[in-house]
């Protein structure tokens, strides 16, 4: 994407939610995540790209002893619409009786966590918790499919920031943004 398109969708995009709001959220997910896992030694997953923000966010703000890995699972690919789940890379920790916390920026079909959590099922893990930052409020999410730790709720529309890209980009924006229609 060029710069001025970038800059373009950014000037047009609407704020959702502010870089307080999400902070606020984050700080309660840590404290449900604190209340239930302290005790389990777990094994976060950070999901790139986009569970990276969230995820760094939150660590430092889960006061008790885990372990961090990541796995690397695409299906947008810098796109605005989903496709097939490509794995660019699988943990390297052993998930084998582990309680696991995956941490995502957004559940939106639920195809990604889906696929995430019949991996660590099938890998062995003992439980399996899933935090993300954003859920978008729509009937296409996989049924079976639900998060443990919520932050914000966003309507059906294409969003960025807080780890969240628009055609890559932008990532970094603090808050979360949707783009106009025609963007
Ligand atoms: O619920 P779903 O419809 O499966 O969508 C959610 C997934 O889509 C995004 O990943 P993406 O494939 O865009 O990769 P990224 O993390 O590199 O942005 C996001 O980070 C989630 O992992
Ligand atoms: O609305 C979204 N924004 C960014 N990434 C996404 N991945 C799934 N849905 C989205």
């Amino acid at each position: 994407m060029k710069h001025d398109e970038v800059r373009a969708a950014l000037e047009g995009a609407e704020r959702i939610h502010d870089g307080a709001a999400v902070e606020a959220a984050l700080a309660r997910m840590a404290a449900e995540i604190t209340a239930d896992m302290a005790d389990d030694l777990p094994l976060v997953l950070c999901v790139m790209i986009g569970g990276l923000v969230p995820a760094g966010r939150l660590l430092p703000l889960m006061n008790f002893p885990l372990e961090v890995d990541y796995v690397h699972a695409t299906r947008y690919r810098g796109e605005t619409s989903g496709g097939h789940l490509a794995w660019v890379a699988k943990p390297h920790t052993p998930l084998k009786d582990r309680t696991v916390l995956i941490i995502d920026d957004i559940l939106d079909e639920g195809r990604t966590l889906a696929a995430l959590q019949e991996y660590c099922a099938e890998e062995g893990a003992a439980h399996v918790r899933t935090a993300v930052l954003v859920r978008k409020d729509h009937d296409r999410c996989l049924p079976q499919v639900r998060a443990d730790y919520i932050g914000l709720n966003v309507d059906d529309r294409y969003v960025f920031g807080a780890g969240m890209d628009y055609h890559g980009v932008l990532r970094n924006v603090d808050g979360i943004y949707a783009i106009r229609e025609e963007d």
